[in-house]
């Protein structure tokens, strides 16, 4: 990349620092169609202030034995997931009254690492936060986020997608955003960058493999949970998640309904309706709903063409081939 591509890229980045826009420049770049600037960094592609972000995270991050780490790709069920982990880890203190939910969404409950705390600054304040054992989140790929983990004993949860119900969401998410219809060209142009894996935290088949491996090799740090799994059998998947916590269920509260109670309060509809949701601001100025839509499984199929969806499959049929993952 020239130096005047470089200025260029960094219009509405004027806040890189000269030593992540030089590393930025012997890396590989891409430009996306709606003309945003992507690098390569360890294997993932990032927007470069994100980039920035995620150099300070692995350069100035000191991990508590006690943290708990959110992740996913974009789109495969992170915010229910963190309102998974909030309820879980903050049923014992006074019931599910008051419960911090009801009060903040669960993206600000768990804050992003690379796309909240380490974009604002390179040395956050991480002191005053909101939680207990400390919730982070991000979409990093594994052998990133764990590179100031070391021998942390900290407690990483993946949650993974059907691939096609990702990119119908992102479609959707993205039209949002921009206030407009979903517009085919839009979700073709989603399909393409997904199948050829330069596109924000992509590949996605890259993302997804750094956490099942990492969850095959080491299962008492990394959990690999799946979206469709949590939408089927959303008791023993609750169940499964506090036992890798360390807050199993008692008994006496599987008696007493408490993880059905947990269930109902980070359902779609529970946390789309509360007022928090439906009227507060993200920290990125987006309206907390934007990130509650329809929650189905295969709502693929209201909307990829069949040439669309066998030609992703092909392709992650491929690339997953010998993982021992199904997806
Ligand atoms: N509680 C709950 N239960 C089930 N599904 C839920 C829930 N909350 C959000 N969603 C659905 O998750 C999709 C958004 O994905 P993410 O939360 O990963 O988005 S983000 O990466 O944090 O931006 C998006 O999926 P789609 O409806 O398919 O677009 C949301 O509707």
């Amino acid at each position: 990349m020239n130096q005047s591509e470089l200025l260029r890229n960094f219009g509405d980045d004027e806040d890189i620092r000269p030593e992540v826009k030089s590393l930025i420049s012997s890396l590989p770049s891409y430009t996306d169609v709606e003309g945003k600037k992507l690098c390569n960094y360890q294997g993932c592609w990032y927007y470069y202030k994100n980039l920035q972000a995620v150099l300070d995270y692995q350069k100035n991050f000191k991990p508590l034995d006690t943290d708990i780490i959110v992740t996913s790709y974009p789109k495969s069920g992170t915010t229910w997931l963190k309102a998974l982990t909030v309820a879980l880890l903050q049923r014992s203190e006074d019931g599910l009254q008051n419960h911090p939910l009801t009060s903040d969404s669960p993206h600000g409950l768990v804050p992003f690492l690379e796309m909240k705390l380490y974009l604002k600054s390179s040395t956050p304040d991480l002191t005053n936060l909101s939680s207990s054992p400390r919730l982070f989140s991000t979409h990093m790929p594994l052998h990133t986020l764990r590179e100031p983990l070391k021998d942390s004993p900290c407690k990483i949860v993946y949650v993974c997608r059907n691939v096609k119900d990702v990119i119908v969401s992102l479609w959707h998410f993205r039209s949002r955003i921009e206030n407009k219809e979903a517009e085919r060209s839009k979700l073709e142009s989603i399909v393409e960058s997904f199948c050829k894996g330069v596109n924000n935290y992509g590949p996605f088949w890259d993302n997804v493999l750094s956490y099942w491996k990492g969850s095959l090799e080491d299962p008492d740090h990394v959990l690999f949970m799946r979206y469709e799994d949590l939408k089927e059998e959303p008791y023993d998947q609750v169940i499964r998640l506090a036992e890798f916590l360390g807050c199993p269920f008692t008994q006496e509260e599987i008696h007493s309904g408490s993880v059905e109670k947990i269930l109902d309060l980070c359902s779609l509809d529970n946390l789309r309706n509360l007022d928090i949701n439906k009227s507060g601001i993200a920290w990125n100025k987006l309206h907390h709903s934007i990130f509650f839509r329809k929650g189905e499984v295969d709502d693929w199929k209201n909307h990829l063409t069949t040439e669309m969806a066998d030609k992703i499959d092909m392709i992650i049929h491929e690339k997953f081939q010998g993982s021992g993952l199904r997806i």
